[in-house]
């Protein structure tokens, strides 16, 4: 039976005996090949599908490890800075845990399905009049000020926690791709995957590591234009980040695997949002279909190999915010001649 990462992987996770798990059984996501991708682009597309985590994205691999960690160390609170999905992945593990969570988000730019996770689990909200950077830097204060870990990615031990899913990856490929594309806000995800394929280097778990291929959105895009971005804007709201905790770390990334980093346009998201929908049947949320949108973009622009093994994490679930899927929603009709009409239309 699955029983989560830190019991399948403790051997390399900074973990001890006396660490206890606090686990909602996370990791072991599908890797669901895309053939309708794989077809127009001459290459094995594989979707590394993060939507199925517990709180349906990736930060569970994360904040298992740091919540754990947090209870080793006596800490009675967490507190974190989100555009969402950190803060709902915290509260759930904080209520498994049995402390308190504070969670900092940018007023009334967070998509519902979140701001519901974060409260139904019990979390102290806090909406602050600011972006996501200021989040941060509010969070980190407090951090300082008050006896409460601080568990975004600044945090190593999210970044390990999240390093799982390049081990997935290996063991299920066996070996590494040779372009791993995902979307980059805060940038501790790519990092984390470039820890991960580089550890299973080192062990001989592979044979190579693959191109990061990161992503941003055009209007929150500061490691691809060199500076912070002060009003980051883009529809798809996980990734309007300004001033990424990791630059650093996602910028040795993309140089020691030979990636890049690169802009898509809230357009080529809502394109492979749709076409991830209607052609894969993956619901996503935007800021995951960034990485697709990348990968379309790097393909038509020559940097995608004919016959190259792709992978690209979708970062979370569709049901995040499901109001970019409704506003396609059929006018309805009634009973009667209209209903005849519309069953004619289903010939
Ligand atoms: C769906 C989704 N896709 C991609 C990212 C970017 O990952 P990083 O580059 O590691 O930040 C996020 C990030 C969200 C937060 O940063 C938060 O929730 O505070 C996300 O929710």
């Amino acid at each position: 039976m699955w029983r989560g990462l830190i019991e399948t992987y403790r051997d390399r996770l900074p973990v001890t005996d006396a660490t206890p798990v606090v686990t909602l059984h996370e990791g072991n996501t599908p890797l669901l090949p895309a053939p309708v991708l794989s077809a127009r682009l001459g290459c094995d597309v594989y979707l590394k599908v993060e939507g199925a985590n517990p709180t349906g994205s990736f930060k569970d691999r994360g904040m298992t490890l740091a919540v754990s960690k947090a209870v080793e160390h006596g800490d009675k609170a967490i507190i974190c800075a989100s555009t969402g999905n950190t803060s709902a992945s915290a509260a759930a593990y904080a209520a498994r845990a049995g402390i308190t969570c504070a969670v900092l988000v940018p007023q009334g730019k967070i998509a519902l399905g979140k701001l519901a996770q974060a409260l139904v689990h019990g979390a102290r909200l806090l909406q602050v009049t600011g972006n996501f950077d200021d989040c941060l830097a509010l969070a980190a204060k407090l951090a300082q000020d008050y006896p409460v870990a601080l568990v975004n990615s600044v945090n190593p031990d999210r970044l390990h926690g999240q390093k799982t899913a390049a081990f997935e990856i290996v063991e299920a490929l066996g070996d590494a791709p040779d372009i791993h594309c995902l979307p980059v806000g805060n940038a501790g995800n790519i990092s984390a995957y470039w820890m991960g394929y580089s550890e299973d280097l080192r062990d001989g778990n592979a044979t190579k590591a693959p191109k990061m291929y990161g992503f941003q959105a055009a209007g929150a895009a500061p490691i691809v234009t060199g500076q912070v971005v002060h009003e980051p804007s883009t529809i798809a709201t996980a990734i309007r980040i300004g001033n990424p905790a990791s630059w650093t770390k996602a910028v040795d990334a993309r140089d020691a695997s030979g990636g890049l980093i690169a802009a898509v346009s809230d357009r080529e998201i809502l394109a492979a949002y749709r076409l991830l929908a209607r052609e894969v049947g993956a619901f996503v949320e935007l800021g995951s279909a960034a990485s697709v949108a990348g990968l379309l973009q790097q393909a038509a622009a020559g940097r995608v190999p004919a016959g190259s093994t792709v992978v690209c994490t979708v970062t979370g679930h569709g049901l995040k915010d499901p109001e970019w899927a409704i506003s396609t929603a059929p006018a309805p009709i009634t009973i009667g001649n209209d209903a005849l009409a519309a069953a004619r239309s289903l010939d």
